[in-house]
């Protein structure tokens, strides 16, 4: 592609050397992947800045650097005001405007939206689609799988993936939206069909500057969801009713709102719940009529990720069956609420509850169904929402019989500084341990386990690292757990 049409969407651009006929091959922001014929776009990062390695990219063969200042490489410079702005203009026009040609559907909130990305994939492919999957486990594109660095990547990489889709003749996407990528602009220029959101509690203070920040961000997605109406497919806003940010989401889009819930009146609305160990059962009631709905998915907050995700599959216009049936086989997800033990007389269960919300969630509904006690093996991120540690810690002592203190991922932090942070508001009263090493706080909490207890390994999930300054560790809470389970005998 001639680096000329790219350039025709940008503004008020300067340029430095004649940009007329240079052609491009590719785009990259990253020094260390630029190929030649690549155009290099410099972009100043949390870390480093990208103008700093505008240098290496060109003795890699980058033909043209884009820049917000003069630089002095042997190719011509395009400056530009904000080339973090211009990066989604130029990704979207390069690879041809992907996402025109797929149905999108963007998840996000605080908590469950992995877990209804999963749900959708399940009846989008039940109704005989192929689809595309982005998000915090993993990348997957029909059978395809592809490692994922963030929950959703930057605005290049995720263009450079809808271009692969629509190679590979995937019908929809379904990705998780994070707070981070919509205030970063990861998400502009994206084409959504329907935007979902899950609920708001508290995460991520350490980015946002407070709760009002961390919603502003998320309702991002809902205002991006188009402003025309009526051509093709329709456009829909899936809205938690029983959420208190739920007026507000409303305001934030011009398109139709679709609401779901338990408490409050909604479109999809769950009546009749039941829950067990072994599942969830409910009457779905939908403006098309009622169903009901079997699944293995445990828990009420489950309830709430398959209302979500029935509301957006029969508001595209697949059918109550189609939904009822996938909802049926949908085993769980990685690393969510996902049992360990088989036939132990105690249960184990590795969780990805790193929030306050997710953990009351997990372990409230572990109560609903212990006989015995319930323990919690539970740490805090390092350099992540110091805030977030104590209201962890105290939902801990408060829902589980005892609590065992541990690291999860003390990236640059003293484990001990965040364990500290974690217990400053417990005392005496409360039944819990610090033990920084993960490992032997799981084999701990697995030696104390008494038939019908249940032993929740919360924060990691899927993980299979424990990030120690900048090094991921292999690390899995299952495969550890399974090892202590075994040593235990029965
Ligand atoms: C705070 C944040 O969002 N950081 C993201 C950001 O990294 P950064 O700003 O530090 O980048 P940098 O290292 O300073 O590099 C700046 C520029 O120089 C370039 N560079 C750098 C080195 C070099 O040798 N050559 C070179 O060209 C880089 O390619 C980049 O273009 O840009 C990177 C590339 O897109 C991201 O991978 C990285 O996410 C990091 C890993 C991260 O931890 N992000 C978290 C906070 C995050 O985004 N989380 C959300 C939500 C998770 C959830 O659901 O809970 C997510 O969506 O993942
Ligand atoms: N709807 C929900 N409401 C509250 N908690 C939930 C909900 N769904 C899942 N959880 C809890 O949150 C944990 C994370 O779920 P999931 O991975 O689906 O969320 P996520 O929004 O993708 O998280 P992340 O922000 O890390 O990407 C689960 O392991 C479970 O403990
Ligand atoms: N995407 C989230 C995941 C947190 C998972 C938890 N294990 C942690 O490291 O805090 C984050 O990076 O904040
Ligand atoms: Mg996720």
């Amino acid at each position: 592609m001639k680096l000329r049409e790219l350039l025709a969407n940008i503004p008020f651009y300067k340029s430095e050397g004649n940009v007329e006929h240079i052609e491009i091959n590719g785009i990259e922001t990253d020094s260390r992947k630029v190929r030649s014929g690549d155009l290099f776009i410099c972009i100043p990062g949390f870390t480093v800045d990208g103008h700093d390695f505008a240098q290496e990219a060109v003795r890699k063969g980058a033909v043209a650097v884009i820049a917000e200042k003069p630089l002095s490489v042997e190719v011509p410079v395009v400056i530009v005001e904000d080339t973090s702005r211009v990066l989604p203009f130029l990704a979207v026009q390069f690879f041809q405007n992907p996402t025109k040609n797929l149905s999108l559907i963007g998840v996000t909130g605080t908590n469950g939206k992995t877990t209804i990305t999963y749900v959708l994939e399940k009846i989008f492919r039940a109704y005989g689609q192929k689809t595309g999957v982005i998000g915090t486990i993993q990348v997957k594109v029909g059978e395809d799988i592809y490692p994922a660095v963030n929950t959703t990547p930057d605005a290049l990489e995720l263009q450079r993936l809808f271009h692969h889709m629509n190679r590979e003749q995937v019908d929809t996407a379904i990705m998780e939206v994070s707070s981070h990528a919509l205030d970063l602009g990861r998400v502009y220029g994206c084409d959504y069909d329907i935007a979902i959101f899950t609920n708001l509690s508290q995460d991520h203070l350490d980015y946002h500057k407070d709760m009002e920040d961390y919603l502003r961000a998320k309702s991002l997605l809902f205002s991006q969801l188009g402003n025309s109406y009526g051509e093709g497919k329709g456009k829909f806003a899936i809205l938690n009713a029983d959420d208190s940010s739920f007026l507000l989401l409303k305001k934030s889009t011009a398109q139709k709102v679709i609401t779901y819930g338990c408490e409050k009146e909604a479109q999809f609305k769950a009546d009749d719940i039941v829950l067990t160990a072994a599942g969830t059962e409910f009457t779905l009631q939908t403006p098309l009529g009622s169903t009901k709905i079997k699944s293995k998915l445990i828990g009420k907050f489950n309830v709430y990720n398959m209302l979500a995700a029935a509301a957006a599959a029969v508001s595209y216009g697949i059918p109550l069956d189609t939904v009822k049936k996938a909802l049926a086989e949908m085993n769980g997800v990685n690393g969510r609420f996902e049992v360990v033990t088989t036939d132990e007389p105690y249960t184990v269960i590795v969780d990805y509850a790193h929030t306050p919300d997710s953990l009351e969630n997990v372990l409230k509904t572990a109560n609903e169904f212990a006989k015995g006690k319930t323990y919690v093996v539970v740490g805090c991120g390092g350099d992540r929402d110091r805030s977030k540690r104590p209201l962890m810690a105290n939902i801990a002592v408060t829902h589980a019989s005892h609590a065992l203190f541990t690291s999860d991922n003390p990236r640059t932090e003293d484990p001990m500084a965040i364990l500290n942070d974690m217990v400053e508001g417990l005392d005496a009263s409360h039944s819990f341990e610090v033990i920084a090493d993960r490992k032997e706080a799981i084999e701990k909490a697995i030696a104390y386990a008494k038939p019908d207890d249940i032993i929740i390994i919360a924060g990691k999930g899927h993980e299979t690292y424990q990030i120690i300054g900048h090094k991921k560790h292999h690390f899995d809470d299952r495969e550890v757990a399974r090892q202590a389970i075994q040593a235990k005998g029965k």
